[in-house]
């Protein structure tokens, strides 16, 4: 049985509210909405509800201000965020003010829905992270604001408060070590060291005298005791890159560690407690190494509590041009000459499939600040850097770019518009991209019906009846008019 409650929802964008509004009244709670703070402020008092769903971005303020004294004065209520700004930043603001949940938007309507059920259910839930005192919010290391990224960063804005392990998947390139390193420098074991060590990196007979270290005499060279990556992580965090490289006899004595929470150096025996949180990244699909036999099942159980699967660039194009001027801006801080990105380079690179990720991308932005005489980078100077093996990226890429951008566009309408009675998506699209192809088509051709209808592969008549429909007057569309 689903608990009922009472619900504010405080947005200043009046369909939000309707469509919020009705969604939960349906589902039988009692509704109310404010527009401001200070509607907010006013119906906390009168309302008293059981949920507080509210938009960040309000007329009269931040709206995450003020959360945490509300949840002070009230502790069973639950706090649902929604914000626009999809940033790193924003979720983490929110996880510290201790609210329960966090959806970026344009948010789906259903998750919505699930989350003040949620909450209803677990009024326990929003301790939130109290104990990590102020953040260093300065300086995030994470750039992106894909759909995508917005889901890296609402999880990693939860796993700050506790020591669970993590499994960061993602192909090479995609920022699975920055992930590590952002969920340990804005956690609570910040002051602790943070140790990486790579599995593809190391000779396989020396790994596990690296990870756990070793006594003087256990093997030829050891002149010395040795504290091992565990021992030197201590209180912090390790972690582990490229685990799918682990050999089995290491991944055993992985294991047992991370079961007893004690390690013995090789050759020693004594075990020493060791208090770290380990976070593993790989590149690889370990459910077939564990049909393979090459990885530990029980071990890929302990490691895989919290994935995090950071998506290919190709897969995020709308990051692409952020982190190409992040990249650029960053080489200008570093002393090189400052460049800047003309549109036709910034949709080139968009259109790029980045088989190496992120650090091709960061590498490209690096090379072109050093190499390019020119202070706007064009595409005609980008064409030359492109590697082309790959194939132009053009001819592939565009397509790419428009089934990108529908599939975004269905999904936003999916998300907030769910609740209209009637959506007629289908046609609401083809009356976006119709016209511009109309458009497109006929002043290439100056205005001529007959050849547009030609290269359109449409008859003429239905060409001339799609103009009128859209209002379209082929005499305007010669080129250059
Ligand atoms: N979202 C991002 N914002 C800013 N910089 C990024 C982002 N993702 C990756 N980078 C940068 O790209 C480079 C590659 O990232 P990183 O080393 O974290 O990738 P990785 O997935 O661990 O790669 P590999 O699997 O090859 O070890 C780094 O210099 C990192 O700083």
């Amino acid at each position: 049985m689903r608990a009922s409650g009472a619900i504010l929802v405080v947005d200043d964008d009046p369909a939000i509210c309707v469509v919020v509004g009705e969604a939960l009244r349906r589902q039988g709670h009692k509704v109310k909405t404010a527009a401001s703070i200070r509607e907010r402020a006013a119906l906390m008092d009168s309302f008293s509800p059981d949920v507080l769903i509210t938009d960040v971005m309000l007329p009269d303020g931040d709206g995450l201000d003020g959360v945490a004294d509300i949840l002070e004065r009230n502790p069973d209520l639950n706090v649902i965020i929604l914000s626009a700004q999809n940033t790193l930043n924003t979720a983490i603001r929110a996880t510290e003010k201790g609210a329960f949940e966090y959806l970026p938007k344009p948010f789906d309507l259903n998750e919505l829905t699930r989350a003040v059920s949620d909450a209803l259910g677990t009024r326990a839930a929003a301790e939130g992270a109290d104990d990590q005192g102020d953040l260093p919010h300065d300086g995030l290391p994470l750039v992106g604001r894909s759909p995508a990224m917005q889901e890296v960063y609402r999880t990693i804005a939860r796993v700050l408060s506790n020591d669970l392990s993590i499994l960061v998947l993602g192909e090479s390139g995609t920022g699975k070590e920055l992930v590590a390193e952002a969920i340990h420098s804005l956690g609570k074991r910040r002051t602790k060291p943070f140790i990486a060590i790579n599995m593809a990196a190391i000779p396989r007979e020396l790994i596990e005298a690296e990870l756990f270290g070793y006594e003087k005499g256990a093997f030829t060279g050891a002149h010395a005791r040795t504290a091992g990556k565990f021992e030197k992580a201590q209180g912090g965090t390790l972690f582990l890159d490229e685990i799918g490289d682990m050999p089995m006899e290491a991944q055993t004595r992985l294991l047992r560690v991370l079961q007893s929470g004690e390690v013995t150096t090789v050759g020693g025996s004594k075990p020493v407690r060791v208090n770290v949180r380990i976070i593993a990244a790989t590149n690889k699909h370990l459910p077939q190494l564990i049909e393979d036999g090459r990885f530990r099942q029980d071990l890929y159980y302990r490691l895989n509590v919290v994935p995090i699967a950071l998506p290919p660039l190709r897969e995020r194009r709308e990051d692409v041009i952020l982190l190409a001027r992040h990249f650029l801006e960053r080489a200008a801080q570093d002393g090189l000459p400052r460049k800047a990105l003309a549109d036709d380079a910034a949709q080139l690179l968009m259109a790029w499939h980045w088989p190496g990720n992120v650090r091709e991308l960061q590498n490209m932005m690096q090379r072109l600040s050093v190499l390019s005489r020119e202070n706007v980078i064009t595409a005609d100077i980008l064409r030359h850097m492109l590697p082309i093996e790959h194939g132009p990226a053009d001819t592939i890429a565009p397509t790419d770019q428009l089934v990108h951008a529908v599939r975004d566009w269905a999904k936003r309408q999916l998300g907030i518009g769910i609740t209209r009675p009637q959506r007629a998506l289908h046609d609401d699209l083809l009356a976006v991209v119709e016209p511009v192809l109309l458009e497109e088509v006929l002043s290439s051709v100056d205005g001529n019906q007959i050849r547009a209808a030609g290269l359109l592969g449409i008859n003429r008549n239905t060409l001339r009846k799609k103009l009128t429909d859209y209002g379209l007057d082929p005499l305007q569309l010669r080129m250059g008019d």
